[in-house]
């Protein structure tokens, strides 16, 4: 482990991908962007805002190393950042992306669904449908800048995004990759993936878990664009503005004409939704393939 400003952070993590080499080029490209020095960033431990009052926009920066994997605290800390962006006239848009190299979000914490009690796993999971709901029908814009591997509940923040963008690397993979696990998608992921790509599609890999590398992404639709690692925020932005161009008033009610309906699947029936997960959770074959999964993951480490 290397230590960092206080942060215990795994040497590895910070070396992957020539992160500290590719810092600088990353840091040009977002000063190029009108993002660089002089911005006043805020947020909360994990969550990065740096906001462009000017434009309008925030960009979202997920930093919980080492692989932005969905704690309850970073749900909570995402989603009272959301609501802070949501509710302050001077933001019209969002760019979610990843202050971590080659991870945008390694989904669900898995650590919080393993050995933990039935009152942790409801605690959790409510927290996930409030994200979801929250970023789903957000009526900022919201651009995925996805600069990094993006399985299950990751791939889910990016549908939930109006826009993605992905790095060209071979590392940067998006798919619900559930099945793999032995576990199973939520009906209101499996509804965003279904809004996205379509009923086949969809339907292929949500059964076979499958993790799309950037051009199979981009050809089955889960994607918009896909661009060099270094111009992700910066197209990212520049789809910002195209979004931005129009009223927001028309947009906003277009899109809830839009996610509503299925928003609304999950938003009434939210604790049966609840109960359902945590009795899922709970049966034995699912904490054995859970911890199979995790200790396999450790091990590759
Ligand atoms: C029950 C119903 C739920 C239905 C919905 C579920 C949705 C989900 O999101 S389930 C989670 C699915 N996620 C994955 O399968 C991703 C697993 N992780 C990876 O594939 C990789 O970690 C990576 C590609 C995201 C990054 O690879 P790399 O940079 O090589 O980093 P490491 O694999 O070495 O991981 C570092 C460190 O982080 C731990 N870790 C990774 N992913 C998770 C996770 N999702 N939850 C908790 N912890 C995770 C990993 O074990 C390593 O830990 P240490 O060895 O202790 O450093």
């Amino acid at each position: 482990m290397a230590l960092m400003a206080g942060l215990r952070v795994p040497a590895r993590a910070l070396l992957r991908s020539g992160c500290w080499l590719r810092g600088a080029a990353l840091a040009g490209a977002e000063a190029a962007a009108g993002l660089g020095a002089g911005v006043r960033r805020f947020g909360s431990q994990r969550v990065l805002v740096e906001p462009d009052p000017a434009a309008g926009v925030a960009v979202v920066k997920l930093k919980s190393p080492p692989v932005n994997s969905l704690s309850l605290e970073l749900l909570t800390e995402l989603v009272i950042s959301l609501e802070k962006l949501d509710n302050d006239k001077t933001f019209r848009g969002i760019v979610l992306t990843s202050d971590l190299c080659g991870v945008f979000s390694a989904g669900l914490d898995l650590t919080e669904l393993c050995g933990r009690s039935p009152a942790h796993y409801a605690e959790y999971w409510r927290a996930l449908q409030e994200l979801w709901l929250r970023l789903y029908l957000s009526g900022l814009v919201s651009v995925a800048a996805v600069n990094g591997a993006s399985p299950a509940g990751g791939c889910l923040l990016c549908l939930s995004c109006d826009y993605r963008v992905l790095a060209d690397s071979p590392s940067c993979v998006i798919g619900p990759n559930e099945t793999r696990l032995g576990i199973v998608a939520p009906f209101w992921f499996k509804d965003c993936m279904v809004n996205t790509v379509g009923h086949r599609a969809a339907e292929q890999a949500l059964q076979l878990g499958t993790l799309f590398p950037p051009a199979e992404a981009l050809r089955v639709g889960l994607v918009d664009q896909v661009v060099p690692e270094d111009q992700v925020q910066s197209t990212a932005l520049a789809a910002m503005a195209r979004w931005l161009a129009i009223p927001d008033h028309a947009r906003q009610l277009t899109k809830s004409m839009m996610r509503k309906p299925t928003a609304d699947r999950l938003a009434k029936h939210r604790e049966a939704d609840v109960q359902s997960f945590v009795s899922f959770v709970s049966r034995d074959s699912i904490q054995k393939a859970l911890q199979t999964y995790l200790e396999k993951l450790k091990q590759k480490g």
